[in-house]
């Protein structure tokens, strides 16, 4: 094993395994760190954790978990996956989670990428831009759980964390590997511990890809996978089967949307018009016991219709924020959450096999209640977004970032099945 990844979320993990798969390596998802020893062939494993929002000693401790677990197969790179739109609390995960990974390991310095141009998510001196926008000024300053308020990222990361941190900007990434390699140097040098990378483009990521070849830990979103993965291009084999292995197959399917992001706001609206949907009551999940129940029968009795039935608690930022201030927003999300974990596992029983899912925690919490210890990855419906497929069952499962995918994702998704 070559390449360990600690990613925060579930579909965060999602993400950067399609891209290692996209670039050459074979790799493995696992939900959580194993508990039992597993026999896998993979030159990359990311262990996907639902630290992105936790209690941050939980962050820390379970981070730590899967750097000991990775260092154990042998993994000889490390990299921190976390949003690329640096989602965090205010208190921060992302700052002390890698502390921790860099006092583990003994190093004490590292780089902050969370740049994926693909999906616009662009680093313009140290400034986190989403479609153009600043971070601050996207859906995410309205996120129901992270809500994102400040774009400078070496703010972000100096309130967050124990060191210092510096910034290589794009005008020295586009010098070269070398000068980038230089400049990491003299960062550490001036006892920084962390370096914020500018990135607009691919070819940015693939000079940084080159430039932290010899980091022991990378942090950032899944855009530098690609840039990583090609350092290890001498080393890999042949790994289209590790590809097939993860597609999914013509079955019973459902779409569960808990995501309240701008992009899944377009997603539900536009499913809504070809398929059945029933959005979710929020005050019937908090308060009404046999509520799952119903909604259970509804499913059952649409799965024949010619799109999957879509269950929904996506909302538009002003319903949003009347949900939060009449039942509080820990409460109501994490009630919906529940309700989504029932569903789902309610759904396997009953022969359900194929699971959209829309949004980080909501795939954290519908992953867990089906019980899937891991998956290989399939072929990516958008960027960023793979089938994956179960290593122990037969549910295929699309963990859909909730600012991924176009309008029709939902509808595409199902143009990938196989008899
Ligand atoms: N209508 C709603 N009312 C309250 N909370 C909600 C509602 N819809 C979704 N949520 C919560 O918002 C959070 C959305 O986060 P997540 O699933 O990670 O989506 P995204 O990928 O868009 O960030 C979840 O905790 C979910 O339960
Ligand atoms: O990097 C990204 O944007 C995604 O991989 C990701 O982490 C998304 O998280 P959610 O928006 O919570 O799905």
């Amino acid at each position: 094993m070559l390449l360990g990844v600690i990613a925060d979320d579930f579909t965060g993990a999602t993400d950067i395994a399609g891209f290692l798969v996209e670039n050459g390596m074979r790799t493995i998802q696992l939900n959580g760190v194993p508990e039992t020893e597993l026999d896998i062939e993979a030159d990359a494993v990311v262990i996907s954790l639902k630290s992105r929002s936790c209690p941050v000693d939980e962050a820390i401790d379970t981070s730590v978990a899967a750097l000991n677990w990775l260092q154990q197969q042998g993994c000889q790179q490390f990299y921190f996956k976390y949003c690329s739109t640096f989602d965090s609390t205010s208190e921060g995960n992302i700052g002390p989670v890698t502390d921790a990974l860099l006092d583990a390991l003994n190093e004490n310095f590292t780089i902050v990428c969370p740049a994926l141009p693909v999906n616009g998510r662009t680093v313009f001196n140290g400034h986190l831009f989403v479609m153009g926008e600043l971070l601050s000024d996207s859906g995410m300053r309205n996120h129901p759980v992270t809500p994102m308020t400040d774009s400078s990222l070496v703010r972000l990361m100096d309130a967050q964390s124990q060191g210092a941190t510096g910034l290589v900007n794009y005008q020295t990434i586009e010098q070269g590997a070398q000068a980038v390699t230089e400049q990491f140097t003299a960062i550490a040098q001036e006892g920084k511990r962390y370096a914020v990378v500018d990135a607009f483009n691919q070819l940015h990521l693939e000079t940084l890809g080159e430039a932290a070849k010899s980091l022991t830990l990378i942090t950032g979103g899944s855009g530098l996978a690609s840039g990583i993965a090609k350092n290890w291009a001498e080393h890999l084999s042949d790994q289209s089967s590790a590809k097939q292995s993860g597609k999914p197959q013509q079955a019973k399917t459902v779409v569960l949307s808990g995501s309240c992001s701008v992009m899944t706001n377009q997603q539900v609206a536009n499913y809504t018009t070809k398929a059945p949907h029933l959005a979710l009551d929020v005050k019937a999940c908090l308060e009404q016991d046999d509520y799952c129940e119903s909604v259970f029968q509804w499913v059952l009795e649409n799965l024949d219709a010619d799109f999957a039935p879509m269950v929904y608690a996506t909302a538009e930022p002003g319903v949003l924020k009347a949900i939060q201030t009449q039942y509080g927003a820990q409460a109501s999300s994490h009630a919906v959450e529940q309700f989504f974990s029932q569903l789902a596992h309610q759904l396997k029983e009953s022969g359900v096999q194929n699971f959209i899912v829309a949004g980080g925690e909501t795939s954290g919490v519908v992953t867990q209640s089906l019980g899937v210890k891991g998956f290989y990855i399939g072929p990516q419906i958008a960027p960023g977004v793979p089938w994956v497929k179960a290593i122990d069952s037969s549910l295929s499962l699309a963990l859909k970032s909730g600012n991924f995918g176009d309008v029709n994702f939902f509808e595409t998704a199902q143009g990938f099945y196989h008899d």
